[in-house]
Formats: C-alpha cells, sequence, structure tokens
C-alpha cells in the first residue's frame, strides 16, 4: 500500500496546526487530536521506514516570530520522547537498559552505574531558556526550533521568581525552565477580564511572547526550573547535583522531584501523581522520567528530536474540542435560569461528553459564544466535574446566535436579569421551580421527610396543587388517596414523615429552606451563633459578615432572603402548622476564667482534628468571642494549615497567633480539663 499521499496529509495538516500553536499561540485542535494525528504519522513513517523532509517528527518547535531578536542557543534544546500507556513506557526502559549493557560489554573496564531515575512533573506552559554570564541574567529566549530562539529577556524579567543575579559567577551558564500561569491567577484574571482567556498553557505562551512586557507583567507568570543546559564552569555528576545546583542559585524548583533506583517504582509512583493532579494549581500534562547519572546520558545521547535518556509520560488529556450543537435553559431551585450546552459527544478522560456547563448568560457573551452555535468549541474536564466550554477555536462569528430567553422556559414568565444570571420570580407558579425546592426542602440533609423524591413533589404538584413546602403540612389522609399509586399504608408513612419533620433542628430547617449560596455548613454556624430563628431573620449584613466563614456574598444573600414577603410568609405558616425549628441545646455554662475567656478570637485556615465549628463553639465555651475578621479589636488567631491574609493581617498588626494545632488543642484540652 502506498502510504505517501497519507503521509503528505498528515505533515501538512500538523504543520499547521503546528504554526497555530507555537507560532501564534492560538491552537485550534486540542492537543489530544493532535496527538493522535501525531501518532497515525510515526507509525507511517515506521512501517515505511520513509520519512519525509518538512515531517514535524523531526524537528522540535516552530518558527521565530519577527520582532524578537533570535537568540543561538549555546547547548541545543530538546523535545521529548513520549510515552502514552505502560507498554510505552516500559519498552522505553528496555532500549535504554540495551544501550547501557551494550555499552558495558564494549567498556568493561569503565561500566556505566545502574540505573537510576528521576521522576518529575511535565509542566505545561512555555520552555524558557535562561543565560547568566558571571552571575548576571544577560538573555532569556524560547526554545523556538531547539537551535535559535526568541529573546524574551524584558518579558522573563517580569516573572518576579526569575533570579537577576546568582551566586555561580564563573562564566556563563543556560539554565531552562518552563513559564506558567498558576491556575489561581488565571481564574482571578479571567474574572476581571474583558476577553477571558481560554487555558493557562496558551497565556502563559502569549504572554511570555508578547513584544510589550507590559503585558506579560499583567499576567502574573511564575517558572520552574529543571535543567542546566549549558555551563563552561562546572560538571555536574547526576541529576541531584544539578538540581542542588538550581537551588543553591536561587532557581525556584519545584518541590516534587522523586529519585528511585527500580523502574517498577517509577511506574507505580506515576498514578499517585496522576491522581493527584486537579490539587496543582498549575497545569500538567504528564510526568518525566530522567536517567540520573550524566555519563550514562552522555552515552545514550540523542535522536534528531529529543535525549534517550528521558521520557514524558502523558496523562489522560483533560482538554479536547467538539462542536456545540444547541443550548437549552433550565429552571433551578431559586429560579435561575442557567444554560446548559449539548455538544456532538466526545470522548474526553474516559467518559463520552454530552452536556457542558456554560455557566450564565454573562459567561456566554464573554467568553465570545454569544455567535457559537454549531461551531468548533474547546471543552475541559477536570475532576469529576460536568465539563466546561472554554471558548470557541476561531476567533470569527461563524455561527448561529445563541437567543437568550426572556421569558421562562417552563411558565411563560418575564425573566430579569440580576448580574449575570437570568431569573423568573414566579415562585408559585413555575413548576421546575416547586418541584425542585420542595424536593430540596424534604432532602436528607434538610428536613429528612422519609420516602419523599422527586417524583412525590411533581405528583403533590400536579395533583394536589401543593405549592410551597408549607403545603406539605395542610395534606389530609383522603387527599393522599385519590394520587396514583398511592395507598394507604403509603399515604400514612408520608404523613408520618411529614409530622416528624415537624421536630427538626434549626440548623436544618434553614438548610431546608434553600437559602442561595448558604451550604449546610453555614447554616449550622447561623443556627449555633443566633440559636433563634427570628434572630437570625432579623440580623443585619454586617451582623453576618463577622461570622466564620460568612462573606460579603453570602451575607447579602442570607438579608435578601429574609426580606422577601414570601419566605416570611411561607416560614410564618409554616410555625403555626407546628413546625418547631427547634434551637440547638444550650452550651454549658460559659467560663470567665479560661486562657480565652473575653478574647476576641478569630479562627483561619484547616484544621484536622476538629472542624472549625466545633473548634468555635468550644472556644464560646471558654469565654471567648469568636468573629470572622481580622482587626484592631482581635486578640488572637489561630491559624491551621495553609492559612493566609488573616494570618498575615494579625501579624501585621501584632495580635497574638497560635499556628501551631497541637498547641491550640493542649491549650483547649488543659482549660476544659479533658
Ligand atoms: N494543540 C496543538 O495544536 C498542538 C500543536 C503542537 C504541539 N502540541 C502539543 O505539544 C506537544 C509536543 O510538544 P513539544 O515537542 O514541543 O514538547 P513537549 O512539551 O511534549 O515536551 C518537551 C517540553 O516539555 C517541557 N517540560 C515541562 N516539564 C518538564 C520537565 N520536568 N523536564 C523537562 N521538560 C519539561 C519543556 O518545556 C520541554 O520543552 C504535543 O504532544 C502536543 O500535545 C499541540
Ligand atoms: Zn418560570
Amino acid at each position: 500500500m502506498d502510504s505517501m499521499p497519507k503521509m503528505e496529509e498528515l505533515i501538512a495538516e500538523l504543520n499547521r496546526y503546528n504554526y497555530h500553536y507555537y507560532t501564534l499561540d492560538e491552537p485550534v485542535v486540542s492537543d489530544k487530536e493532535y496527538d493522535a494525528l501525531y501518532d497515525q504519522l510515526v507509525a507511517l513513517e515506521q512501517e515505511s521506514g520513509v520519512v519525509l523532509p518538512d515531517s514535524p517528527t523531526q524537528r522540535v518547535g516552530g518558527e521565530i516570530l519577527k520582532g524578537f531578536t533570535p537568540h543561538r542557543h549555546l547547548a541545543p534544546l530538546w523535545s521529548l520522547d513520549k510515552a502514552q500507556n505502560p507498554e510505552q513506557l516500559r519498552s522505553w526502559n528496555a532500549r535504554a537498559v540495551k544501550l547501557m549493557n551494550d555499552y558495558n560489554t564494549k567498556n568493561p573496564d569503565t561500566p556505566l552505574p545502574p540505573l537510576g531515575y528521576a521522576l518529575e512533573l511535565k509542566f505545561d506552559g512555555l520552555t524558557l531558556n535562561l543565560t547568566y554570564t558571571d552571575g548576571k541574567l544577560v538573555q532569556a529566549s524560547t526554545r523556538g526550533s531547539g537551535i535559535v530562539g526568541e529573546g524574551i529577556l524584558a518579558q522573563v524579567k517580569t516573572i518576579k521568581s526569575v533570579p537577576l543575579q546568582i551566586p555561580f559567577t564563573n562564566g556563563t551558564i543556560e539554565v531552562q525552565g518552563e513559564g506558567i500561569m498558576n491556575l489561581s491567577v488565571l481564574a482571578k484574571y479571567n474574572e476581571m477580564a474583558a476577553e477571558p482567556l481560554k487555558n493557562a498553557r496558551n497565556a502563559a505562551a502569549g504572554a511570555l511572547r508578547n513584544l510589550n512586557p507590559k503585558v506579560t507583567a499583567e499576567r502574573k507568570l511564575s517558572a520552574f526550573f529543571y535543567n542546566v543546559g549549558y555551563t563552561d564552569g562546572i560538571r555536574f555528576a547526576n541529576h541531584q547535583e544539578m538540581m542542588n545546583f538550581l537551588r543553591e542559585n536561587y532557581f525556584k524548583v519545584n518541590p516534587y522531584v522523586t529519585y528511585f533506583d527500580e523502574f517498577d517504582d517509577v511506574m507505580e509512583q506515576l498514578a499517585e501523581i496522576e491522581a493527584g493532579r486537579s490539587k496543582l494549581d498549575y497545569l500538567i500534562d504528564g510526568a518525566v522520567v530522567k536517567i540520573t547519572d550524566m555519563r550514562t546520558r552522555e552515552v545514550l545521547g540523542y535522536t534528531d528530536k529529543f535525549p534517550r535518556w528521558s521520557v514524558a509520560y502523558k496523562f489522560e488529556a483533560e482538554e479536547t474540542t467538539t462542536v456545540l450543537k444547541a443550548v437549552i435553559w433550565n429552571v433551578g431551585r431559586t429560579g435561575k435560569v442557567t444554560p446548559l450546552a449539548k455538544v456532538e459527544p466526545v470522548e474526553l478522560a474516559g467518559v463520552t461528553v454530552q452536556n457542558c456547563t456554560l455557566n450564565n448568560a454573562g459567561d456566554i457573551e464573554r467568553k465570545n459564544l454569544k455567535f457559537a452555535l454549531g461551531s468548533r468549541v474547546f471543552i475541559r474536564r477536570s475532576n469529576d466535574v460536568i465539563p466546561e466550554i472554554l471558548g470557541k477555536v476561531t476567533e470569527e462569528k461563524d455561527g448561529e446566535e445563541i437567543i437568550f430567553p426572556d421569558h421562562c422556559p417552563a411558565c411563560g414568565f418575564p425573566l430579569v436579569q440580576r448580574g449575570a444570571h437570568l431569573f423568573c420570580d414566579n415562585k408559585l407558579g413555575c413548576k421546575p421551580q416547586i418541584v425542585a425546592r420542595i424536593s430540596h426542602f424534604a432532602s436528607r440533609d434538610a428536613m429528612d421527610i422519609e420516602t419523599f423524591s422527586d417524583k412525590t413533589a411533581i405528583q403533590l404538584h400536579d395533583g394536589l396543587e401543593v405549592r410551597e413546602s408549607a403545603d406539605l403540612y395542610t395534606l389530609k389522609f383522603d387527599q393522599l388517596m385519590k394520587l396514583e399509586r398511592f395507598g394507604e399504608k403509603k399515604a400514612n408513612n408520608l404523613l408520618e414523615a411529614i409530622e416528624k419533620s415537624k421536630e427538626k433542628d434549626l440548623a436544618s430547617f434553614l438548610y431546608a429552606l434553600g437559602i442561595p449560596n448558604t451550604g449546610k455548613a453555614t447554616t449550622r454556624m447561623l443556627a449555633d451563633h443566633f440559636r433563634d430563628l427570628h434572630k437570625i431573620m432579623d440580623a443585619t449584613a454586617e451582623e453576618l459578615i463577622e461570622l466564620p466563614d460568612v462573606g460579603g456574598i453570602v451575607a447579602e444573600s442570607i438579608v435578601a432572603f429574609f426580606a422577601d414577603p414570601f419566605t416570611r410568609a411561607a416560614i410564618d405558616k409554616m410555625l403555626s402548622l407546628g413546625v418547631q425549628a427547634k434551637a440547638p441545646a444550650e452550651p454549658a455554662i460559659v467560663k470567665t476564667d479560661s486562657f480565652f475567656s473575653g478574647k476576641t478570637v478569630v479562627l483561619t485556615g484547616t484544621l484536622h482534628q476538629l472542624t472549625r465549628d466545633e473548634a468555635a463553639s468550644r472556644l464560646q465555651a471558654l469565654g471567648a468571642n469568636v468573629t470572622g475578621s481580622v482587626s484592631k479589636k482581635t486578640d488572637l488567631v489561630i491559624a491551621g494549615e495553609k492559612a493566609g491574609s488573616k494570618l498575615a493581617k494579625a501579624k501585621q498588626l501584632g495580635i497574638d497567633t497560635i499556628e501551631s494545632e497541637d498547641e491550640f488543642l493542649k491549650l483547649l484540652s488543659g482549660e476544659q480539663g479533658v
């Protein structure tokens, strides 16, 4: 079979994608799709034994952009060999072992040491090459073709962690790393940006290859360094020595670098890295295995494109592209009308994706998706959450318009826009809202009405005109018997369960009401703090914001919820029908002579042996006043793990702090005599 035409076709297609990816930093296909085509080309080249001259399998990177001064690297920069699965990784290792054995057979007097491996994360950003002469940063460049890159010194200088001066002053060195944009920084940037960035990799690459360093600075980039590519004054015996050199010279080195003697242990560790991937604040697309011994590296050498002593293990892709087919609008429990995208089914991270979130109407406009129906879009799925549409592949308005509804798709009521969201305010006439509200009210964590389901809510709505949760408490046996599939037993069970729910505590009742933006932990805290439903209903935003874990949005949501006459009427009705919403039991007598008595205390960060609520109530029992924000009035800040701005502020104000959970627990139990 003549594979030539197919090879030519693949090469043309891949080179076009390379241009968009490497030169423009605006890919038009996902890495997953690119890799699949690339692998096809590699297979055809192996099968036929022919490699055409402009094949991307023989070249590193892309063209140099006009406007940047070219920089000739002192030693070439390489791409990485890739393994997509454990078998490919094993065969990479088998090849390395064979090359080592061949060498040892030929050189019995100077054998290579047994193979040792370094395992690192594979950061997904832009390769950086920094040149230092006599300790001074004199150039920074992109990888470019691997031989010549683009000089981007001014841009790289905006990365705060890049050292401008290093202790090593003995000649010239070149150091390689990856310029990245942290995901938290990207999220923050996108909150404010008129045009959100689709992906952290392109955001970093596009910023570093922007002729205006001010643009680079705005993106607040970071970098990890992992290689010394060239030195004329120092040699390293192995990877460990090289990494120590980087650390001693103030380069930011990723904390995750692990060394192994056994290849099987490397394989095992990879699964662990992949499982922890979504907790990282930066993108990785795999892990890199490197043979540690430098002499072995020299012996194994390089192909035209990559070193034989290293391999990238690619993780399951998190992004791909697909076609946006339709947008449907759903009405939720609070009346919020949210868009859900229907996409052409596509495999991603082990599942077939058909639905994606679009968040809200405002998001559709910001992401330039208003005219995207029928167009190709990038989607991303991380963790196990429903995938998200990141943006359109091309910038042109080449699709059909997504029409925003002006009337509720369920009940026809005119919609109102609040912030970026559309709402249907027809609380008592909009079926999906009613059903969702009542189902939530009855759910396990709320009023826990046994045997109640969405189906029950629908039946009660359709058959008995139940329109709000309060109506549940007026239901009669005879009425229920009229419903389909309701027998005596079922009707009695439901009535009993409803009756029992009247005794539920205040925290569960608050949660059952479904206050927007307010979860279970918050309603429990509100119940513990106020101990009285009416006090909560009358609390002001200023009061609420003082409480632990209550921010501005939550405080406003609570106040607005209870200000609504609909809510007030429903609560009055339920109370008059026997719902108790009982306050939690009074705490033990408050101590006045403990270490904590009379002190205003702030809890921040994560505690491991207590929840923050538990800690707060134990502190209150010892006479402390627990508040949410640090001010001059604060006496003590107790900081768990990952405490951030509150701890910093406390230190700034010279407030006492306890920064060890053990010490805190010791004080607590000492005072309580436990
Ligand atoms: N979507 C597209 O259109 C498109 C086009 C071209 C390439 N790509 C993607 O890029 C990949 C090919 O890229 P490549 O060959 O330029 O290189 P690569 O990114 O696969 O591997 C080499 C690079 O890895 C980086 N790296 C990150 N962490 C590292 C570490 N710890 N140690 C060493 N290097 C590390 C370095 O910058 C190095 O240059 C493809 O697999 C594809 O996924 C996508
Ligand atoms: Zn409606």
